[in-house]
């Protein structure tokens, strides 16, 4: 008899590709922890997954912002590039394809795709007049600019007037396959917010978009035209295609389609919705392609009510805040602070009470007290018995019993801040519980096997936190684990499921017996209030 041996799933997801046109910065940084929380919690599962990144970079935007370093534009995004990659690293983002457009490959790929639309038909040349926000690199409705004829997302920058020919994409032809897309995959555009506004948008009719520029070098020549420049989204949301060739394989469709499409998921914020949204599927169906699974639009972090973005440059240095915090810290506190979808002002004295409350106080100071009892009273290694032993209505158990499923559910629907509410809840209930039960009296009172009822009971819950939080904070997690004697990494991103499998690990009662604990270490040290509160 042959083993029947079941492929693991395929997970395929992206974070959009960033313009270059400036240094990463905290919303950047925003993005793309998401999207890694979300990887490494499929490959905990025992997911299959593919994780792409990556960067944007052609255009007017890029362009001018090249010119004004007196730097040719490769030069100035291999520049940019350096420093995307920096950051990624520094936050323990295991992304595995990085996705550029100005990579000869994605040239190939994106001149077939332009074949095909061209070769169905959707097409063709007229006179493009309108308002342009080079910042957004999108054209812009009158209606929708400020006053003062400058975009609302770019407030600083006016949108600029062109009269040009432009080559155009059918786009209405594609409004009411669009519209029965929405319909029957209701779950297509989340979260219902991102939804509610494109079927909004769609249902005052769609117009067709200019995907040309003219007196523009920088980007891909139109295969059938080189006087006219392939309009830089087009090019970009392609690069989501090339990142899924091999990296030695030849660039065609076909070999890029053939293992990863179609992407499951399309992680953006919600100032490219639209692109995504809508132009996308549109492209694609034009091109006779399958269609991405979800697009999911987060919100912004704001400053003062104002998105943060490179052009306004209200924004936090992400490189100062992880030198500062530490990367579990940032992805921690947006994962947690911050409902996924809706929008979040950034304060650093909130973000420094966050983080002092749950990680050092509530998880932190329940481990390494927990622990120094167990050296003391239990001569340092885990109480002999199992969960089994511990009666139904003990308080943690009962939380622990159902927290596995709850949180399961909070990362297949991007609710981490409710996951880590329902973590904290038992951290919270652990500390509780010790306080109440008060081994050091029990010890006293010879009670020894009360005693380790309770530290088992304590330790297990610590060690059940730690695992559902590996996601979003791997190095906690891995030290967590360590102490408690496993010699684990949460940050070894392959075979993590056979080493620590998730059906095991992520239920409740699952300590062994028997097993030897470490000496007691802080695993985060409390933090101090930035200076303007701290005098
Ligand atoms: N303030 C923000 N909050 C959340 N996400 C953001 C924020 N700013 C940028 N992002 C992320 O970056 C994507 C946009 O990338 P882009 O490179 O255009 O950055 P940007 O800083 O918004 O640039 P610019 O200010 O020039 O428009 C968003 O879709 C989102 O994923
Ligand atoms: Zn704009």
């Amino acid at each position: 008899m042959t083993a029947q041996i079941t492929k693991p799933k395929k997970f395929a997801l992206t974070t959009p590709l960033y313009y270059v046109n400036g240094v990463p910065h905290i919303g950047s940084a925003y993005t793309t922890i998401i999207a890694d929380v979300i990887a490494r919690y499929k490959r905990l599962i025992g997911e299959d997954v593919l994780f792409i990144t990556g960067t944007d970079e052609h255009g007017q935007k890029i362009q001018r912002t090249a010119e004004e370093k007196g730097l040719l534009p490769q030069d100035h995004c291999d520049q940019i590039v350096a420093s995307f990659e920096a950051l990624w690293q520094k936050l323990d983002i295991q992304y595995d394809r990085f996705s550029r457009t100005t990579a000869p490959r994605h040239q190939a790929i994106v001149k077939e795709f332009f074949e095909r639309v061209w070769d169905n038909g959707d097409i063709y040349l007229a006179q493009q007049q309108g308002w342009y926000c080079v910042q957004c690199e999108e054209f812009k409705e009158k209606r929708e600019l400020l006053e003062d004829g400058c975009c609302p997302l770019h407030p600083n920058k006016k949108a600029e007037w062109r009269d040009e020919e432009n080559y155009f994409f059918k786009l209405s032809k594609y409004q009411s396959k669009l519209e029965e897309l929405y319909k029957n995959n209701p779950q297509f555009i989340e979260p219902e917010s991102r939804r509610n506004e494109i079927l909004n948008f769609i249902n005052q009719g769609l117009q067709d978009f200019s995907i040309s520029r003219v007196n523009l070098a920088w980007g891909f020549p139109i295969p059938t035209d080189p006087d006219h420049t392939i309009y830089v989204w087009f090019d970009a949301l392609l690069g989501y295609v090339t990142a899924l060739l091999d990296p030695e394989e030849e660039p065609t469709l076909n070999n890029a389609l053939s293992d990863w499409w179609p992407i499951n998921l399309h992680l953006i914020g919600k100032d490219i919705l639209r692109f995504h949204a809508i132009y996308w599927p549109a492209m694609l169906m034009s091109a006779k392609l399958p269609l991405p699974q979800k697009i999911f639009g987060h919100g912004f972090l704001t400053k003062d009510g104002q998105k943060m973005g490179k052009s306004l440059g209200n924004t936090l240095d992400p490189f100062e805040l992880v030198d500062k915090y530490g990367a579990d810290a940032v992805r921690y506190y947006f994962l947690k602070e911050i409902e996924c979808g809706k929008d979040g002002d950034f304060n650093e004295t909130r973000f420094v009470n966050i983080l002092n409350a749950d990680l050092a106080n509530d998880l932190g100071n329940l481990l390494n007290r927990t622990l120094g009892m167990t050296q003391k009273y239990c001569q340092g290694s885990l109480p002999k018995m199992t969960a089994t032993e511990l009666p139904q209505e003990h308080s943690l158990k009962t939380i622990g019993l159902t927290l596995g499923e709850k949180v399961i559910n909070a990362y297949e629907t991007l609710k981490f801040n409710e996951g880590c509410e329902e973590i904290l809840t038992l951290i919270q209930a652990g500390n509780k519980f010790i306080d109440e039960q008060a081994p050091w009296r029990l010890f006293k009172e010879g009670k020894q096997a009360e005693v380790e009822k309770i530290l088992y009971g304590v330790l297990e819950s610590v060690r059940l936190a730690a695992y559902l939080l590996a996601p979003i904070i791997p190095n906690l997690s891995s030290k967590i684990y360590q102490q408690l004697g496993f010699s684990v990494d949460f940050n070894q991103s392959d075979r993590l499921n056979e080493v620590i499998p998730f059906a095991h690990h992520s239920q409740w009662g699952k300590l062994a017996v028997n097993q030897g604990l470490a000496k007691p270490q802080p695993i985060f040290a409390k933090l101090d209030l930035p200076s303007e509160d701290n005098p």
